[in-house]
């Protein structure tokens, strides 16, 4: 059998689920792939990645294709911080105004699109961008950016004086629903749920006993965290603060009440249900 082939974003938020694998704390004989969510998206559902965290909306779209690996996403009860929308008027301002989207974002980018649409009630024109603060404010008066991008873009914004408006759309998402946003999940091929089930407990058990692991060792994570972007200590305590890799009950409702917006949108043609891997599917 080939060797494992594992998805892990590119972003900080993946540093303390894959840090004890990385750093060799625990071993594991798979090929972890580095990518965006977009681009890791894209790879596992063209069977590239045996293993990764989808956007959590991809995996509403291709819900058939994909088990839930259980105890694991990237989620957040609120403010995130790496979820931002940056724009030159207030966002009840933009009616008919052009926004840019982060292209390496698919779950924020529906989130977007909900508020804009129920909670919100503005309506505006998407155009896909590269995530790019100043090319996106080119082209924009608003615009969506994910992950280190938003932190550092945030980041300059403060330190710049620029003048933007910043909203954090995790902490509207809980205002408007009083809910969670689950922002990315950890999948595996259903196919594969039979002949690799073995592959795919160890996997999975691996993957919790890192996150487990790597929680634990946050100081060595944020100094990591540090180096990679050389944003401030306290920008990145804070950050770590407000993410949670856990997914409770909480996440799956939350997770419900966003694919039944993002229904009501027409974002996904229907309401997804949670397979989750070792749970008897209805
Ligand atoms: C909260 C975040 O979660 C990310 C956002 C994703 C998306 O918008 O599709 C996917 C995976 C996560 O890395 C973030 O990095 O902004």
């Amino acid at each position: 059998m080939s060797r494992l082939r594992i998805g892990q974003v590119d972003y900080l938020n993946c540093l303390p689920v894959y840090h004890a694998l990385e750093e060799g704390l625990l071993s594991l004989d798979a090929e972890l792939v580095k990518g965006a969510p977009t681009c890791l998206n894209k790879l596992f559902l063209q069977g590239d990645l045996d293993v990764t965290p989808i956007s959590s909306i991809e995996y509403a779209r291709n819900m058939d294709y994909c088990l839930i690996l259980p105890g694991l996403s990237i989620s957040a009860k609120g403010r995130v911080s790496n979820t931002l929308f940056f724009s030159k008027l207030p966002v009840t301002e933009l009616e008919g105004r052009n926004v840019s989207l982060a292209e390496t974002s698919a779950a924020s980018v529906v989130l977007l699109k909900v508020l804009f649409d129920h909670y919100y009630h503005v309506d505006v024109q998407f155009e896909t961008l590269s995530p790019e603060l100043d090319h996106m404010m080119a082209w924009s008066d608003g615009a969506l950016l994910t992950g280190d991008d938003a932190m550092l873009a945030y980041q300059r914004v403060k330190e710049e004086h620029l003048p933007y408006h910043v909203t954090d759309l995790g902490e509207v998402w809980q205002e408007f629903t009083g809910e969670k946003m689950v922002y990315a999940l950890w999948v595996v091929r259903s196919s594969d749920s039979n002949d690799r089930s073995d592959k795919i407990a160890k996997i999975s058990n691996i993957l919790l006993e890192s996150k487990i692991m790597g929680l634990n060792r946050m100081p060595a994570i944020i100094a990591q965290a540090r180096k990679q972007t050389g944003l401030p200590l306290p920008v990145i305590e804070d950050y770590f603060a407000t993410i949670s890799y856990d997914f409770d009950e909480s996440c799956r409702r939350a997770l419900l009440v966003y694919y039944d917006y993002a229904y009501k949108s027409g974002l996904i043609d229907e309401r997804a249900k949670l397979h989750v891997w070792g749970e008897s599917v209805e």
